[in-house]
């Protein structure tokens, strides 16, 4: 390809009015960095009154987003409507079809189609390029897939989704309520389409299973991760953890174990000594250990307009350069099964909150329970919040299996001294 780049951009919202911008603010150095002038001359939205900071009227307006693929005027197909099936990933495969490249930020997608995407995309000669899907702003498949590319990764686990971080941080820092925080991410433009995705987990576990088929070179295994949200960290665990030493992060985990390549996102107790612990806010965090780097920490904005948008426009630089990596870091014929190892044999430390009645006997029962399951106790924590009502109870643990410690936990659960569901949280040594 030579001459202007012609950009076809589907979805105006956040990331992809953010994408027009940059275009047009650093349209001189863009031009500079690749020897071509890079136009937008198609969009496809919904709402062609709406106003979005940038003028668009000399653009071809799409109302079915999927012409972009045959538009003749479009080079480069740029996917930022979202969701994981519909016009999103029909509109990839018709330009995957056409021969053009694409360009999207679009986890969910990928996450659940990206192996059949990314052959589709092989087979035709197609770049399909996609960084802004992961930690948003900073260049992690990158760095994976080319300056790691001499590594064997052991494990990455990082802090992949900038709004249950900025949550988790506004929470601990103004005692403010989880909704009333979870509403000013949505306004910030951090939060998914369907907040749910972010406080549930799921978005981070899309990214998970993303970054873990890059890093170990398999198909994606999204069913396989292993996946809790953050809408059951209390202030009083928030509390908790900052007394034990401890700060609670909502981290994607994946790793070779002696049972497979595990998957999983859940809160975690992470050390404060840990860098990761003081990656606050919408502040993303990934960190790569490998053979024969060593450890590598990445860190930078991991939602919102802008950072989002660094990640594609560096995508479409790419691709005006005419620099092309394997999809997945690997030809797809290459690639290992995306099997993933049984939460099960998970090997970790754990902290579980109790509320109790405080009458005698109960952290004997508890103790029993931990006992017949062979979890052994670190320390057990009693503090009387409020003599009238139940207390809480936190007991940390040494390592142990998951298996035994979700035993003990149903048999503490069933206990009547314990009034309300046991709250169990990870200990990560990091
Ligand atoms: N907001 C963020 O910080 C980040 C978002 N992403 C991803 O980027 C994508 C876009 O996200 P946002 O811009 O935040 O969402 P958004 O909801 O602000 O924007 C999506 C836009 O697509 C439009 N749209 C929906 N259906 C359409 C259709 N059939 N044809 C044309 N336009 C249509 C909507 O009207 C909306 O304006 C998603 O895949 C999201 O997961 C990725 C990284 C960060
Ligand atoms: N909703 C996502 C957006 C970026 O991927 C997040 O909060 O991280
Ligand atoms: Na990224």
């Amino acid at each position: 390809m030579s001459g202007d780049l012609r950009i076809g951009i589907a979805g105006l919202g956040t990331v992809g009015g953010g994408v027009a911008k940059l275009l047009r603010d650093q349209a001189d150095l863009l031009a500079a960095r690749c020897g071509r002038t890079i136009r937008v001359t198609a969009v496809a939205a919904r709402d062609k009154a709406k106003d979005r900071g940038v003028d668009l009227s000399a653009c071809r307006w799409h109302d079915d987003a999927r012409a972009l693929a045959g538009d003749p005027d479009v080079d480069v197909v740029v996917e930022l409507i979202g969701g994981s099936d519909g016009v999103a990933r029909e509109l990839i495969e018709a330009a995957i079809a056409a021969g053009k490249p694409v360009v999207t930020a679009n986890k969910a997608l990928l996450a659940l189609h990206g192996t059949v995407l990314a052959k589709a995309a092989e087979t035709a000669g197609v770049p399909l390029a996609y960084e802004a899907a992961v930690a948003g702003g900073i260049p992690v498949i990158k760095a994976l897939r080319e300056g790691l590319a001499a590594n064997r990764v052991k494990r990455v686990h990082g802090i992949l989704n900038g709004t249950c971080n900025y949550i988790l941080t506004t929470m601990r820092e103004t005692g403010r309520e989880f909704a009333d925080v979870l509403a000013d991410a949505q306004k910030l433009g951090y939060a998914e389409a369907d907040p749910s995705f972010d406080v549930d987990g799921i978005d981070a576990a899309h990214k998970l299973a993303i970054l873990s088929s890059v890093a170990f070179g398999r198909e994606l295994d999204f069913a396989g991760i292993h996946v809790e949200g953050i809408r059951h960290v209390s202030a009083l665990d928030l509390a908790f953890a900052e007394q034990l030493g401890y700060r609670i992060k909502l981290l994607g985990i994946a790793g070779v174990t002696d049972h497979g390549i595990e998957q999983r996102v859940h809160p975690c107790m992470v050390p404060l000594a840990a860098p990761i612990a003081h990656v606050e806010g919408v502040f993303n965090a990934v960190f790569v250990e490998a053979e024969p780097v060593g450890n590598v920490l990445l860190t930078g904005r991991g939602a919102g307009e802008g950072p989002t948008a660094s990640a594609v426009v560096a995508d479409i630089l790419d691709i005006a350069r005419g620099h092309h990596a394997p999809v997945l870091g690997l030809p797809p014929s290459r690639l290992a099964p995306g099997e993933t190892a049984p939460m099960g044999r998970h090997y970790g430390a754990y902290y579980i909150r109790l509320m109790v009645k405080d009458q005698p006997g109960v952290i004997a029962d508890v103790a029993a329970a931990f006992r017949d399951n062979a979890v052994s106790m670190e320390s057990v924590l009693q503090q009387a919040r409020d003599p009238s009502g139940p207390v809480p109870v936190v007991i940390t643990t040494h390592e142990t299996e998951e298996a035994g410690m979700m035993r003990a936990i149903q048999r503490i659960a069933a206990l009547g001294s314990v009034v309300e569901p046991p709250r169990l949280i990870r200990i990560e040594a990091l």
